[in-house]
């Protein structure tokens, strides 16, 4: 689970539904407390033991779908302060598991917004492809008000770290297609209901017609900004599934009964070629759209798929993209985003460590060195310092507060207008090669990397030798070519190490 996800136990039912009374019908009552999960054993097993057996005795789906939808909204009403309509007939999002999503992209946003500084004043704009449609009860989900009100509001409980982008709060807009009458009509409602129509604009989309094109050529209105960006991100929520059998036989799958079947309507359900197709026209698309939206990103239901989408990717040359996971309980999620933009993001975004996803992770954005001969973390980071004051024609600058890595004992952000450091460019230099002009101030920067000094390994090595485990990490921030960020870290690790060699 995400660690800002305040979900990480469940929630007191018994408060929550005082908060919330219209959940209070659903409550159960056992020797262990009071729980709403007609599905947890602990809660069954209390009635039946009484009669001697063990017997898990199911209610009906609409039982458990009504029960499910009042928690939903009962989260969202307590913790987001937002007031909604789920339909009785369609997709009710789990809260815990969705917010997992909406945090990693949280943080992929603050990723670019701190990459990009000078952009700061901007305001997040994104579309909400179905993800947590308004419709569903996705609302207060929706990145409109996780990027703004919402965001605010758990940021001000103290829920979540302060975040970069909570700085950036009024104005965001959100763009909220989808196909599907009903739910757009309960979007609408929503958003009325909520006062938040001026910043969530609700599209009819055409099933038959374009998924995210439409979106740039008539929604760009005071969305984009003077580099051509019209929004920061895309998300989505597809259907996962081709056809009915195929949700039959997922259900079959499921041991854990009928809790783990989703009976949404079938425009949620599935789609022609199931969710591979409906991201992979998204990938289409998003190869003529281009740098005019930052990430696109997309949930998806198997790992079967992420396995194709990235294939898809790689078909298309896009060499920037992320993945992770969300595991939350029995359900397991994989999440994409791509972009063509320069802005990188560092390994704890964009790769996940399980062995059977290892052959689709992008290249790494992070790399380690480490240094057994640094005394100290602060022996490290003054060697560093000097180092870096030292590169030429590259601006060395501290982190913003909001900027800054947990725990880290040194961190600097080095920006190079132009390349100095490779082998090339050195023994350009050392042929009396020079540049025939001076870097341009206003250019966009072909390095940004993120250097922090960082104290990590596993227990064993700390206990025998505190300095082995000192290290410098380089996170690329920004910039096209992975050799020059690679060049430049093997440039800097083998001065520290030379300078430390030397002390
Ligand atoms: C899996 S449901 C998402 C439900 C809910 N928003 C959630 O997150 O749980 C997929 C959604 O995609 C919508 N949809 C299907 N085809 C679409 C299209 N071509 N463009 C936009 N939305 C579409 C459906 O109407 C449905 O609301």
């Amino acid at each position: 689970m995400h660690p800002r996800n305040p979900y990480q136990n469940p929630p007191d039912f018994q408060q929550l539904a005082d908060a919330y009374p219209p959940l209070k019908p659903y409550l159960v009552y056992s020797y262990h407390g009071v729980t709403i999960d007609f599905m947890d054993e602990s809660a069954q097993r209390s009635d039946s033991s009484q009669m001697g057996c063990r017997v898990l005795i199911y209610p009906p789906y609409s039982i458990i779908e009504t029960q499910n939808r009042r928690l939903t909204e009962a989260l969202l009403y307590r913790d987001f302060q937002v007031t909604i309509n789920i339909p009785e007939d369609r997709i009710c999002p789990p809260v815990p598991n969705r917010l997992n999503y909406i945090l990693w992209l949280q943080d992929v946003v603050d990723a670019t917004a701190i990459a990009e500084p000078t952009d700061s004043e901007r305001k997040i704009s994104g579309i909400d492809m179905s993800f947590y449609n308004l419709s569903s009860s996705g609302l207060p989900f929706s990145p409109s008000l996780d990027f703004c009100c919402n965001w605010s509001v758990v940021t001000h409980r103290g829920l979540a770290s302060l975040s970069f982008t909570s700085s950036l709060l009024s104005g965001n807009r959100l763009f909220n297609p989808d196909v599907d009458e009903k739910s757009l009509e309960s979007a609408r409602f929503n958003v009325r209901r909520n006062n938040l129509d001026d910043r969530i604009t609700v599209v009819k989309s055409k099933p038959s017609g374009s998924m995210l094109l439409h979106l740039f050529e008539s929604n760009s209105d005071g969305a984009s900004t003077s580099n051509g960006v019209h929004f920061d991100f895309t998300m989505c929520n597809p259907p996962f599934y081709r056809n009915r059998e195929e949700i039959l036989r997922s259900a079959e799958a499921k041991e854990f009964g009928p809790a783990a079947v989703c009976t949404g309507a079938d425009v949620e359900m599935i789609a022609p070629g199931g969710e591979v197709s409906f991201v992979g026209r998204m990938v289409q698309e998003s190869v003529e759209i281009r740098t005019k939206c930052r990430w696109y990103t997309s949930m998806l239901g198997k790992l079967s798929s992420l396995t194709e989408i990235v294939t898809l990717l790689r078909v298309h040359h896009v060499d920037n993209y992320a993945c992770t996971e969300f595991v939350q309980g029995r359900t397991r999620r994989w999440a994409i985003a791509w972009s063509f933009g320069d802005v990188r993001l560092p390994d704890c975004l964009a790769r996940i460590s399980s062995t059977e996803a290892q052959n689709l992770m992008p290249a790494r954005n992070t790399l380690r060195q480490s240094y057994p001969q640094a005394k100290s973390l602060v022996h490290l980071a003054s060697v560093v310092t000097a180092i870096c004051a030292l590169l030429h024609d590259i601006s060395v600058r501290s982190p913003l507060p909001g900027e800054q890595c947990a725990g880290a004992g040194l961190e600097i952000i080095i920006a190079a207008p132009r390349d100095t450091w490779s082998r090339a460019a050195r023994r350009k230099k050392a042929h009396g090669i020079t540049m025939q002009t001076e870097p341009d101030s206003s250019a966009e920067p072909i390095l940004v990397c993120r250097i922090v000094c960082v104290e990590e390994g596993d227990n064993r090595m700390r206990e025998e030798s505190a300095s082995g485990s000192i290290k410098l990490r380089f996170d690329w921030m920004k910039g096209r070519d992975r050799s020059l960020y690679e060049s430049f870290t093997s440039h800097v690790g083998r001065k520290v190490a030379a300078a430390l060699g030397a002390c």
